[in-house]
């Protein structure tokens, strides 16, 4: 067995990032020169500064974001949303979209700013309004706390008792209220095939039978878009982990391996910035890569069952085109057979403030081949 510090190169970058000000962060994104040794930040949007110290480690391609990129992307919106206005997605047609791939983590792909502010906030809203309702949709709090039904996150008022589960064994988890599991409790929610934490493993049933919660149309739409017109790839959505983190969050570095299947798994980042580690082994320090809202990682080939993780997640560094209100108020649900609740709408006011905080990754895998 593994001794849990022992040739773990990742353990002192966790130390490293955990009480970094953001302003220091920033600065080193722009001078990785002057970094110590095992610091190799990369900041996608600047790959040129990293390539001057690590020469001949990154491929950077860059691309004009023609007609069949801006269809997929915009279809994300457009499919269950006729009337919305696409607004910024035409004006990325003036823009370059750039893919960066590692040497040193082969298959890795990265494409900074790929998700324009429309389908970043549309995503904010499916998420809260689309994914997280259905009880089917297990989410850390489901173990611990009776949850209101529909589970929508800002539908009911902030001091909303939520009572400990009848069937919680833990002790752990006393009475709470919604405001406390917008601020810090909500963790993760699964989509699609839902992961069992415990077993480490995806159920055996198949998609279509009942209990079987489908994948969000929605999310199938923006993936299949993009992977036939960017990414080339052939995964299938079938699974995803929604992760919701706050200031100074981490997550250990794992890989994922509980799938049974060697399709890229699609990760977008949305709301603050963090660092993402990524390594091939342990026992060599990770690469270090600054993520954005709206940045895609793709983990593909060799870098598919990687090391990896969350060195630090920096609060209130959520652009500003996710903070201002009026933008959600605006958004169309995914779904618009349904009329929402009022409480819902007048809900939509917390969630710029909400993302001011939050990191929000959702991680998109297909289960087996
Ligand atoms: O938050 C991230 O960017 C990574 C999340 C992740 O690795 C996971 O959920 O398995
Ligand atoms: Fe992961």
């Amino acid at each position: 067995m593994d001794s849990p510090n022992e040739g773990n190169a990742f353990k002192p970058l966790y130390k490293f990032y955990r009480h970094l000000p953001y302003e220091t962060f920033d600065e080193y994104a722009f001078s990785p020169g002057n970094l110590p040794e095992t610091l190799n930040l990369l900041d996608p949007l600047f790959p040129e500064e990293y390539e001057e110290c690590h020469p001949g480690d990154l491929s950077i391609s860059r691309y004009a974001f023609n007609r069949e990129i801006i269809d997929a992307l915009s279809s994300f919106i457009y499919d269950s949303r006729s009337q919305v206005e696409v607004g910024s997605i035409t004006t990325q047609l003036e823009s370059t979209l750039a893919e960066i791939r590692i040497e040193s983590v082969p298959g890795l792909r990265i494409y900074p700013g790929l998700l324009s502010p429309e389908i970043q906030r549309q995503l904010i809203v499916d998420i809260i309004e689309e994914y997280l309702p259905p009880k089917e949709h297990l989410t850390n709090l489901h173990s611990a706390y009776s949850l209101p039904e529909p589970f929508n996150l800002f539908g009911y008022p902030p001091d909303l008792s939520i009572s400990q589960s009848s069937s919680s064994a833990t002790a752990a988890a006393s009475p709470t209220t919604l405001s406390a599991l917008q601020s810090r409790k909500l963790r993760w929610v699964t989509l699609g095939g839902q992961y069992n934490w415990t077993t480490k493993q995806y159920p055996s049933w198949e998609p279509q039978t009942s209990g079987f919660p489908a994948f969000p149309p929605s999310l199938t739409t923006l993936l299949r878009g993009t992977s036939s017109a960017i990414f080339k790839s052939s995964l299938v959505p079938e699974a995803s982990i929604i992760n919701f983190y706050s200031d100074g969050d981490i997550l250990s570095p794992h890989q994922d391996i509980a799938e049974k299947s060697r399709a890229d798994l699609a990760s977008i980042s949305i709301g603050c910035e963090a660092v993402f580690f990524c390594g091939l082994d342990k026992s060599s320090p990770p690469l270090q890569i600054r993520l954005r809202s709206g940045d895609v990682v793709l983990m593909g080939g060799q870098s598919r069952f990687a090391h990896h993780g969350i060195g630090r997640v920096w609060g209130h560094t959520s652009p500003d085109y996710l903070t201002e209100f009026d933008y959600f108020a605006s958004v169309a649900p995914a779904n618009p057979s349904i009329k929402l609740p009022p409480e819902v709408i007048d809900g939509r006011k917390h969630y710029a403030e909400w993302i001011l905080s939050k990191r929000i990754n959702l991680n998109i895998r297909q289960m087996r081949d």
